[in-house]
Order: structure tokens, then C-alpha cells, then sequence
């Protein structure tokens, strides 16, 4: 055989197509692998639905037939009229935990509004709770099926694993990587970027979410080479999982305490302000572990903004306003959590300087528009009984308009874990309070 060439011919093809094969095969196995349960599910149903393909779309409407001859056809025997062709769509699947997005080609007559009247078909053929149909650019038809609803899916964080423990070693992210706080309702991924970003308010009543959303930020950032956390909590709720690494904490209950972080804050500020002369700039925008950003989250915010004591909260006040409106250029970052976002929590000056909104559910209208003041104008409320936990209405980043934001599940045991992480790789930075002993508390 080996003379032969037609022989060694057949025996590369032979060879190549199986080690495309096993290539492919080995492309689906490994996909399989990394994905999660709800992944998998998934993936089986986009093969289902593949495979269905050929006999649904004519019942659907959604082939067209060509009569047009083939080559063949055209110059092979005449002895039979020429049969026409059904012409399916191409089909590309992609699985994600809410469903399957299909990308198809429009075919001629069978173009969009042809794929938006099959849609109730396609939703019962394809087992999908809800199905949206789009047209992205000429000729290509894209239909997302929702198996679960976004809102209501519970999700963990990608952080953690399937039995719930952290797969993630400190030091692994840097700031201008993307946060993922969560989807949307058609499924699109909400991220931050703290280095791009600038302040946020978050709202919401109690047991609403908020620190579930702000532990995935906390977690990220303190995974981040070039961030340095700084966490004030009343409650001690938020604070304590990053008790022991954070570079600063404080859940003092007078305002005293966090006065005196966010007043070194604002010396690091001036400080850094020398650097905009080196540097020619009006700005930092890179980070390092040796110029790090300054990520400042306070929990309860209300507690010392409206604190008896009017001379130490005015301090605070006074503070927490340089930070928010001069901050953002030298690198600071300030997240503040309240339950109540009124006009007496938080004065105008700070708030206007807070540009990314999260608002979990609120009581009022009022309240949802101190987050939203075209509020009335939109078409979702956080003022809503029925807003399930983990939900809210969110503007960040470059968003044109609020969506309804479903959070990640990052719950607060894992953030300990979190940190039992760094503290193995040698980041402690501080003990836990004397009074506080794990071994008894567990
Ligand atoms: N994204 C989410 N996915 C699933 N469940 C969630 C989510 N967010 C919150 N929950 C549920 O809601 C509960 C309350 O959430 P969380 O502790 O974040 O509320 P909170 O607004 O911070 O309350 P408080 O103001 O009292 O601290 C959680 O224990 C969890 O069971």
C-alpha cells in the first residue's frame, strides 16, 4: 500500500478525519466537564433540539422549498420532473444556565416575522418557558429560550464551586477585570468594572439582598492584586467575613472611628495628588499593588449620618462628601448601603456624586426615586411588594437605562472561606476582636 497513492490518500483522510473526531469529541467532553448541572441541562436540550431540527421547521413554516434544479438535475437524465428542495435553516446552538440561544440564517421569506409567528411552536417544540426572537443584523435570526427565568434562578457565584467551597486564589484578579454581579431578565450579564467605575449607592429594606450583591463585590475586589478594602459596617454584618484581611474595618457604632478612616482616605488623596504632576495627568487610572484602588464600602450608612451626635456625624458628613466628590479621580472607590435612601441620609451633594445605582426593594416610590429621579418614566419600580430577594432595578457602568438585575448567590459563609483562603496564603492582615473565639462560635 505504500506504493500506492490513491492507498496513502485514503489513509490521510482516514487519519485526519479521526483525529478531527476526536478533537471534537474531546471539544464536547471538555465542554461538558466545566459546565454546571444547569448547564448540562442545557446542553442536552440544544441537542435535542438540533436534532429535531429538519422535521420541525417545515411544521413550523420555517423551511422553504426550491425548485430549482440541481447541477446534477439540470444535465442528468430528464425522465422525471425534478423534485423540490426543503431548505431548513442552519442551525448554532449555544447553552447557558437559563436555556439555549439559537442562531439561525433567515432564509428568503422566512425572515423575522416569520420566526416571531412560530414562536409559541418553537417555545412547546423546544420545551422553553419563554422564547425571544431578534434580528441582530440582515440575514441572521437570533432565538433566545429561557428554560428557567433569570429573576427567579438562583445562582451561584462562579466564585464557588458545586459543593459551595471558593475556587479562587487571591491575587488572581486585578481591577480592570470585569465583576459579575449578576443577569438580567433576558439572561445578559450585568458586570462592573471597578477601575472604569466610580461610586455607588446601594438600597434597599431589609433582607432584601444588598449584602449578598455587595459580598460578590467584596469578594472580587479583595481577590485583586492592585485593590486594597476598606469596610465599615454598624452591624458588623458585612465587615466581619473581612474582619482579618481588609486593610482597614471598623464597626464602631459613633461616627468617631469611620471618620478617622475616611479622613486618612482623603490624606491619601493629597497625597496622590503629586502624582498628577509626575504624571501629567488629571487622573490615575492604573493601578498597582503599590498605587492600589481604594475600595470604601459602608453598610448602614444612615446610622452615622443621622447619628445624635450632630458634631461628630457633621465630621462624618463632611468627610464622606470630599471622598465622594474628589475621590474617584485619585483611585477611591466608595460603596454606601442603606435601607432608607432619603434626603436625610444622604444630601444631595453626596448623592449626585454616587453614579451607579442598585435599588433592591424599597417601601416607597419616593424612595425609588431618590435613586431614579426619571423613576416615574420607567416601566419597573423597586417600590414593588413583589420584587423577590436577590432583585433589583440597576444603573452601572455605561447602561443607558436601569434593568432589573438578578444577584449572584455569594452568601456570607463563603466570603469566610474567602478569607480562610487568604489568611492560609499568609494576607492576615489583623486578628479577629479579642472576644471573638471561632473554634466556640462553631
Ligand atoms: N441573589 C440572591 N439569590 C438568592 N437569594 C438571595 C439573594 N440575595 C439575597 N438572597 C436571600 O435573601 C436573604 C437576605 O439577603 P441580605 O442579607 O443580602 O439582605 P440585606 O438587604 O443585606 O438585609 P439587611 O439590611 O438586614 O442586612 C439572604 O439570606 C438570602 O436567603
Amino acid at each position: 500500500m505504500t506504493g500506492n497513492p490513491l492507498g496513502l490518500a485514503l489513509l490521510a483522510v482516514v487519519v485526519l478525519g479521526g483525529l478531527g473526531l476526536l478533537g471534537w469529541a474531546g471539544y464536547c467532553f471538555a465542554r461538558w466537564y466545566r459546565a454546571d448541572a444547569e448547564t448540562r441541562v442545557s446542553l442536552r436540550q440544544a441537542r435535542r433540539m438540533r436534532w429535531g431540527w429538519k422535521r420541525l421547521a417545515p411544521m413550523l413554516g420555517l423551511a422553504v422549498k426550491d425548485a430549482t434544479p440541481t447541477v446534477l438535475q439540470q444535465y442528468g437524465p430528464q425522465e422525471q420532473p425534478t423534485k423540490p428542495r426543503v431548505l431548513v435553516p442552519r442551525l448554532r446552538t449555544r447553552a447557558d444556565v437559563f436555556g439555549v440561544t439559537v442562531t439561525a440564517d433567515a432564509l428568503p421569506q422566512v425572515g423575522l416575522s416569520a420566526w416571531q409567528d412560530a414562536g409559541e411552536g418553537l417555545c412547546d417544540a423546544w420545551g422553553m418557558r419563554r422564547i425571544r426572537i431578534s434580528q441582530p443584523k440582515p440575514g441572521v435570526i437570533v432565538a433566545r429560550g429561557f428554560r428557567r427565568e433569570p429573576l427567579e434562578a438562583v445562582i451561584r457565584s462562579p466564585l464557588l464551586g458545586p459543593d459551595g467551597s471558593p475556587v479562587c486564589r487571591p491575587g488572581q484578579f486585578v481591577s480592570t477585570d470585569d465583576v459579575l454581579l449578576g443577569w438580567d431578565e433576558d439572561g445578559t450579564p450585568i458586570v462592573l468594572n471597578l477601575a472604569y467605575s466610580a461610586h455607588a449607592l446601594v438600597a434597599g429594606l431589609t433582607r432584601s439582598g444588598k449584602s449578598i450583591t455587595v459580598n460578590t463585590l467584596l469578594a472580587y475586589a479583595s481577590l485583586m492584586r492592585d485593590v486594597r478594602l476598606i469596610v465599615i459596617d454598624p452591624n458588623l454584618g458585612a465587615v466581619a467575613p473581612w474582619w482579618r484581611t481588609a486593610y482597614k474595618v471598623s464597626d464602631a457604632i459613633h461616627p468617631d472611628e469611620p471618620t478617622e478612616i475616611l479622613r486618612w482616605v482623603r490624606e491619601e488623596m493629597q497625597r496622590r495628588e503629586r502624582l498628577f504632576w509626575s504624571g501629567r495627568t488629571d487622573r490615575i487610572t492604573e493601578f498597582s499593588p503599590e498605587l492600589p484602588l481604594l475600595l470604601v464600602v459602608i453598610d448602614e450608612v444612615a446610622n452615622y449620618t443621622r447619628h445624635p451626635d450632630r458634631k461628630a456625624r457633621e465630621r462624618f458628613e463632611a468627610e464622606l462628601l470630599a471622598i465622594a466628590s474628589q475621590g474617584a479621580k485619585f483611585g477611591i472607590r466608595l460603596w454606601l448601603l442603606t435601607q432608607k435612601p432619603s434626603a436625610d441620609v444622604l444630601t444631595t451633594a453626596v448623592r449626585t456624586n454616587l453614579s451607579a445605582r442598585i435599588c433592591h426593594r424599597v417601601d416607597t416610590i419616593e424612595d425609588f426615586l431618590h435613586l431614579f429621579p426619571d423613576g416615574r418614566e420607567l416601566d419597573i419600580t423597586a417600590a414593588d411588594r413583589t420584587m423577590p430577594q436577590g432583585v433589583s432595578i440597576a444603573s452601572v457602568g455605561d447602561m443607558h437605562t436601569p434593568v432589573r438585575l438578578r444577584s449572584v448567590y455569594l452568601p456570607t459563609e463563603a466570603c469566610w472561606q474567602i478569607n480562610d483562603l487568604m489568611c492560609a496564603e499568609g494576607l492576615k492582615v489583623r486578628e479577629l476582636p479579642d472576644h471573638v473565639d471561632l473554634d466556640k462560635a462553631a
